[in-house]
């Protein structure tokens, strides 16, 4: 696959709040933040931290109140052809077949040549080819993960925005959904954010993990991830204890 071009995906100084219950809930303050191409940086943090709002603000989706998000420079947009996003649910249209839903996501992309060809293309990426023609409501929650992902691919971004993706599927398929993710950063150059929830997935796919840390709004900590497997357990136990110290254990395994 040929992604659009090499670049950085950058947060300066985010911060982002939201009024819930009449009280101010600041969630990002003062984020800095970057995702290179050819690397898998993963967020990870307990529940409320804040990893899809800044998985919302570096994708365009929603716009910080103060500091900005860059994309090689220029002020990121919702939709921006560089970009694939995918979230917990895969979000198809029921009422299109699979290669439809593919290219559904090529949609106002004149760069993209909108065939069923081309769609399969990207479908032998994720190994679905077979069922380009059937309609997605018949597809296991694993099969409609890889439509999602071949939609999000079938626009060449050059980064991958993936929100607890893999969630709902069953570690199989997890497992290997993940090492599809991260062979498109080491074979294609694609740059990915991967929040989650699962620090074992965070030390198998990330080249860095970042703590987000709940309430104070920044990363605790940043991790790079080392190839060796004695290490990475090593690396395990200090991220638990750096949960630990943020007074979060309800997370993780
Ligand atoms: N649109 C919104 N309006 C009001 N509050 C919001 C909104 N979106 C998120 N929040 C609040 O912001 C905080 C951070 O939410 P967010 O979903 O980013 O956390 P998270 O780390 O991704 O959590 P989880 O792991 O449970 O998905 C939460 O307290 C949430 O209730």
């Amino acid at each position: 696959m040929v992604t659009n071009g090499v670049g950085l995906l950058e947060a300066r100084q985010v911060w982002k709040s939201y009024v819930h219950r009449r009280r101010r809930l600041h969630v990002l303050r003062g984020i800095d933040f970057a995702i290179r191409t050819a690397e898998v940086a993963c967020v990870i943090g307990p529940s409320g931290a804040g990893k899809s709002t800044l998985l919302r603000v570096m994708a365009g989706l929603e716009r910080p109140d103060a500091g900005e998000v860059l994309l090689d420079g220029v002020p990121v947009v919702a939709g921006s052809p560089r970009l694939g996003v995918m979230f917990q649910s895969p979000l198809l249209l029921p009422w299109l077949r699979v290669w439809e839903n593919v290219m559904f996501g090529a949609r106002f992309l004149p760069s993209v040549e909108t065939s069923r060809e081309q769609a399969l293309v990207v479908l032998e990426r994720v190994r679905l080819h077979d069922l380009a023609d059937q309609p997605v409501t018949q597809l296991s929650g694993g099969q409609a993960q890889r439509v999602a992902l071949a939609r999000a691919l079938i626009r060449r971004p050059t980064f991958l925005l993936l929100d607890e993706p893999f969630n709902n599927l069953d570690m199989p398929t997890r497992r290997e959904l993940g090492a599809a993710v991260r062979e498109l950063a080491l074979n294609d150059g694609v740059g990915v954010l991967l929040v989650t929830h699962d620090i074992d997935e965070a030390l198998a796919l990330g080249d860095r993990i970042l703590v987000l840390a709940p309430e104070v709004g920044t990363f605790a900590r940043e991790f790079a991830v080392p190839a060796s497997a004695p290490a990475r357990a090593r690396l395990r136990d200090e991220i638990l204890a750096t949960l630990e110290a943020l007074g979060t254990t309800a997370i993780l395994t």
